[in-house]
């Protein structure tokens, strides 16, 4: 079996559970955050800089490697492990929301999607099959289904008709999956905002037994009320005994909120993307470095930090290769985004093991902020 979970316990006080998935690659401790490495790079982050914040899994893109350098490149290499040289656990998308989000000109139909590339324009196609072509050669631990995910808003009808073709296409990415035994393949449940087609999508993929479930279609714009409603009536649907991974989901408030309704896995952009112009989250809230009232502050980034950007160096310092656009503030600012949420993600774990999640959460919002994403 490419990967198993090992449910450890269940938070008395909320349904978040301490968790472990054993990989060909290691272990993923649960609830985890992965940091994005869409290009085969955490950017400006070294393997063994992610191996210090403890990173237990990153997650790579099919869309990204397929246009660029191509997947037959990389499994030329032996794998996208040994591409980047990064031997813990890989996470690959599967194309479908990078196509959307990115490309111009799509056109989707049952057979796949036809679409540009955003780099040089030349039309592509991706399959449910190609998709697993692609993270075959790349060979990531875990593999995730050729799937649609509906804009936000969107019609009833449409949602349903699209989620209906993502249970075909998750069907025809199971039929395609070459090395069940090395490749996790998680199926992705959709069904946007409607309670009864989310229902209908987690009972059509979980009649069909993948390893894990992602809950997809989410973290598309929609207000958070609405996230945590899809969250409420679909993971009750998911099996216990399985990981279930929110796509895209990775504000401190979410994962927290996240982990609490049963969620094991996030990954977002978020803190490596906001890091590269100079926004940081402390734990007094989001702190803009560049701001002009750090220009003459020689404290740490954030006192309550123990990593290696806030045991180093100063705000004003910071602050000055953020202005001087030196890369080299953007990999402090990007090693301490990172660490901050591998850190909350310890503390939520700590906090499930001693049965005090919703107390753990009630005093990080008290000094981070509520109403921070
Ligand atoms: N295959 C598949 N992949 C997904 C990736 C996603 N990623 C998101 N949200 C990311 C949103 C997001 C984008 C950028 C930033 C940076 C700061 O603005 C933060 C969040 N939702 C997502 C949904 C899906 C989905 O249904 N299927
Ligand atoms: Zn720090």
């Amino acid at each position: 079996m490419a990967i198993t979970y090992e449910l450890i316990k269940t938070c008395k006080q909320t349904g978040a559970r301490l968790g472990r998935v054993h990989t060909p690659h290691g272990v993923i401790e649960t609830p985890a955050f992965m940091p994005v490495g869409t290009q085969a790079t955490v950017k400006t982050i070294s393997p063994e800089e992610l191996k210090t914040l403890d990173a237990h899994i990153i997650l790579s893109n099919t869309y990204h490697l397929f246009i660029r350098p191509g997947h037959e490149i990389v499994r030329q290499a032996g794998g996208l492990h040994k591409f980047m040289n990064w031997d813990r656990p890989i996470l690959t998308d599967s194309g479908g929301f990078q196509v959307f989000s990115l490309s111009n000109m799509r056109k989707i139909s049952e057979e796949g999607v036809e679409f540009r590339s955003h780099l040089n324009g030349d039309k592509l196609f991706i399959s449910p099959e190609k998709a697993m072509e692609i993270q075959n050669a790349l060979g990531s631990d875990i593999m995730m289904a050729f799937d649609e995910c509906a804009p936000y808003p969107a019609e009833y009808d449409y949602v349903k008709k699209s989620l209906e073709r993502t249970t075909r296409w998750a069907e025809r990415c199971l039929a395609s999956h070459a090395r069940p035994q090395d490749q996790a393949l998680f199926a992705i449940v959709q069904g946007g905002m409607y309670e009864d087609l989310r229902r209908q999508s987690a009972l059509e993929l979980t009649s069909m037994d993948f390893p894990g479930y992602a809950i997809g279609g989410l973290s598309v714009g929609e207000p958070k009320d609405l996230m945590y409603n899809v969250l409420d009536c679909t993971v009750p649907l998911l099996p216990t005994n399985k990981p279930r991974y929110l796509m895209g989901v990775g504000s401190p408030d979410a994962l927290l909120d996240g982990s609490i309704r049963g969620i094991d896995m996030f990954d977002c952009v978020l803190p490596t993307r906001i890091a590269r112009n100079g926004t940081t989250m402390t734990s007094q809230g989001r702190l803009v470095i560049r701001n002009a009232k750090f220009a003459d502050d020689f404290g740490p980034l954030d006192p309550e930090c123990s990593c290696y950007t806030c045991t180093n160096y100063s705000r004003a310092y910071i602050r000055h290769l953020i202005k001087a656009d030196e890369t080299f503030g953007i990999r402090l600012t990007t090693i301490h985004n990172l660490h901050f949420l591998l850190e909350l993600m310890r503390n939520v774990r700590k906090a499930i093991m001693e049965d005090r999640l919703l107390d753990f959460r009630n005093e990080f919002f008290e000094t981070y902020g509520l109403n921070e994403s």
